[in-house]
């Protein structure tokens, strides 16, 4: 898969095959419609051409709505997009002269001009160009004189990718891990740099690597105890040119805290991982935490020795948990 971030970067194809969209999470229904892309480019000899814009457009149309949590930051996406036979990526930068264009501009200078479109593959609900005036009739009525075609996706299809994104929404707040997995197809995980702490953990024999998570609008699961899965990678980078996939790293078990810390201080959310059988100094390094099961809620407790014999309960029933699966 070749990475533009940006609509200059592109030269435009002989034969794109096109879909646009968010494709936030890149779960089941998304990866559907991916494989329709796929399998119509593979009948007409073109190549997958994937139009998505970064930041999320609503952040630039209404930057005081600061609501928007994200299922899948950049990299992720990017890692699930090429693993789904994407040929060409496109995230654009969403400008406010980006969303000026009519849809007439914007068939003619962006699909058409920039990208080379010979068959855009789209729901029946895509809105584009100014004010959301472009519809699939506009794609339509412009195909012959631009000589493209227009594939439609099934209402249904694009029904169960909407349904899919407030479920995964939806269960990650109230901390259904199984639910979002499974809507995902994968595990759903967060990304970060791990920062200093109180520096207690290692104290009461649990060290915890603290995560900044690197995406400021990342969807946060509800506060508890979770059994993960972490992995050390390269911190994010996504340029122009071929997409380089992070080399094999291994995976160590742990378990995951996301919380106040009520016990301790009770003040701000920190998002913790105490790693099973694992020792080493970690700091600035990037982690990926992936997420598979919740445990408990986060609790308050009258004094540390109650909470570190609890954490040792939730290492064994976490272990157990692991044993079973393996
Ligand atoms: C498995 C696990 C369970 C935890 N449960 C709680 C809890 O129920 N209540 C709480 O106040 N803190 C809980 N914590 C957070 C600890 O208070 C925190 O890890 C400890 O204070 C060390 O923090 P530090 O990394 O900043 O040094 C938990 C942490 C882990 C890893
Ligand atoms: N098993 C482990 N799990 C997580 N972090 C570990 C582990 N062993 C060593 N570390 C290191 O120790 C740090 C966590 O120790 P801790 O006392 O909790 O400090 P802090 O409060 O700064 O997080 C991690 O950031 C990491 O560098």
């Amino acid at each position: 898969m070749k990475i533009y971030r940006n609509l200059e970067d592109f030269i435009p194809l002989d034969n794109a095959v096109v879909t646009i969209g968010t494709f936030d999470g890149v779960h089941v229904g998304h990866q559907k419609i991916l494989s329709t892309l796929r399998e119509s480019a593979r009948s007409t000899n073109g190549e997958t051409v994937l139009l998505t814009f970064f930041p999320h457009p609503r952040m630039i149309l209404h930057p005081e709505d600061d609501s928007l949590r994200i299922i899948s930051d950049i990299e992720e996406k990017v890692q699930r997009l090429a693993e789904a036979g994407i040929d060409h990526l496109i995230i654009t930068p969403f400008t406010r002269d980006f969303s000026n264009l009519s849809p007439e501009a914007y068939i003619r200078e962006v699909l058409v001009g920039k990208i080379g479109t010979k068959k855009i593959v789209i729901g029946y609900d895509h809105r584009f160009g100014k004010d959301r005036k472009g519809s699939l009739k506009d794609l339509l009525e412009h195909a012959e004189i631009y000589g493209y075609s227009v594939e439609q996706i099934p209402e249904q299809d694009i029904n169960d990718v909407a349904v899919s994104s407030t479920k995964i929404r939806e269960a990650l707040i109230k901390g259904d891990i199984d639910t979002a997995n499974a809507c995902l197809g994968y595990p759903f995980q967060l990304t970060g740099k791990v920062i200093r702490g109180n520096q207690l953990g290692r104290n009461i024999g649990y060290p915890t690597a603290n995560l900044q998570v690197q995406e400021s609008h990342k969807l946060i699961p509800a506060y508890g105890i979770y059994a993960v899965e972490a992995l050390i990678v390269e911190p994010a980078d996504i340029k122009t040119g071929p997409y380089v996939p992070n080399p094999p790293a291994s995976i160590v078990k742990g378990m995951g805290y996301i919380g106040t810390r009520p016990t301790v201080d009770g003040i701000s959310r920190s998002i913790e991982v105490h790693l099973f059988d694992f020792s080493g100094d970690i700091y600035g390094q990037t982690l990926r935490v992936k997420f598979l099961h919740f445990v408990r809620h986060d609790q308050w407790f009258d004094t540390m020795q109650e909470m570190i014999d609890q954490m040792a309960v939730d290492e064994q029933q976490i272990k157990e948990l692991f044993n079973r699966k393996s």
